[in-house]
């Protein structure tokens, strides 16, 4: 499924958050959106995923416009895994992962044995089988973070939005979530904040500041020293890595724009 953004703006309390954002993520793509704290990831996240409607602009799945959609039709295309999401202690992770299928059900009938199969197969591919009658209560946090992806698969979206989904998981588990989010059929739009990890297993990167996108493109032509250094004011390179693979590698933060004025001097002291 193809997802659209035209001029996309999305302002509260009179502050522009994301700022005349257009975008086009291709079927099947997977691109991650990367950008500074603050810069409105989420934000535009949200906006593409439905759960705000944007002040301006038009968001578009396979060129419809969907702000007159209902949020059950919505949910039927679109997955979304927020960051820290929450949800309710009592359930099971069977339970949390069997939500995904309630864009589908009709609430007399509960799940039947193809709902049961599509549960069974997002848990697997978690590795989260063993953990099928956990309490939720009872997780780590990197395990709660698989269980919402898991719920996400569930729901057979066409596409998914994840919000810094590595947050929480060990290296394996990070690893094995990009390669699966890079390997599926599926649309993906991924909010990373690790720059390495972006660029290895992205098609195409989109680089927000201040609510605006400022680059977009594969990863080698987004992540170079410039755009690291005045985006992120980092000092960074970007290249490969021992093993060959496009890494971003840092000196250090660059000094802040204010930093001289907080210094202080001889005669301060
Ligand atoms: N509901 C809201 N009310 C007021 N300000 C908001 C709201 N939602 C977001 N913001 C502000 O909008 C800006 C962008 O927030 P957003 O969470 O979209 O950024 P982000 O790029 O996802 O950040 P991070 O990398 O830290 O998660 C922040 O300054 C945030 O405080």
């Amino acid at each position: 499924m193809r997802i659209t953004a035209e001029n996309v703006s999305w302002a509260v309390a009179g502050r522009t958050i994301v700022d005349g954002v257009s975008l086009d993520v291709a079927p099947g793509e997977t691109v991650g959106l990367i950008g500074p704290n603050g810069s409105g990831k989420s934000s535009l996240l949200r906006c593409l995923a439905g759960l705000r409607a944007p002040t301006a602009g038009v968001v578009r799945y396979d060129r419809e416009p969907i702000h007159a959609w209902s949020a059950r039709r919505v949910a039927r295309r679109v997955a979304f895994v927020e960051q820290a999401a929450d949800t309710d202690s009592e359930l099971r992770v069977v339970d949390v992962v069997g939500l995904g299928r309630t864009p589908f059900g009709d609430r007399w009938r509960g799940f039947d044995a193809r709902d049961r199969a599509v549960v069974d197969a997002a848990l697997a591919r978690l590795g989260l089988t063993g953990l099928r009658e956990r309490a939720w209560k009872a997780l780590s946090g990197g395990e709660r973070q698989r269980a919402h992806i898991a719920r996400a698969l569930a729901q057979q979206p066409y596409a998914i939005l994840l919000d810094e989904p590595t947050n929480h998981l060990d290296v394996k588990h990070q690893l094995e979530l990009l390669a699966l989010l890079a390997g599926t059929d599926q649309t993906v739009l991924v909010a990373l904040h690790d720059l390495s990890l972006a660029a290895r297993h992205c098609d195409r990167l989109l680089l927000l500041r201040g609510g605006r996108l400022v680059a977009a493109g594969p990863p080698k032509d987004v992540l170079t020293p410039e755009l690291l250094a005045e985006v992120f004011e980092v000092d960074a390179e970007t290249g490969p890595d021992a093993l060959g693979h496009l890494a971003v590698s840092y000196r250090g933060p660059l000094p802040h724009p204010l930093a001289d004025f907080d210094t202080p001097t001889e005669k301060d002291s």
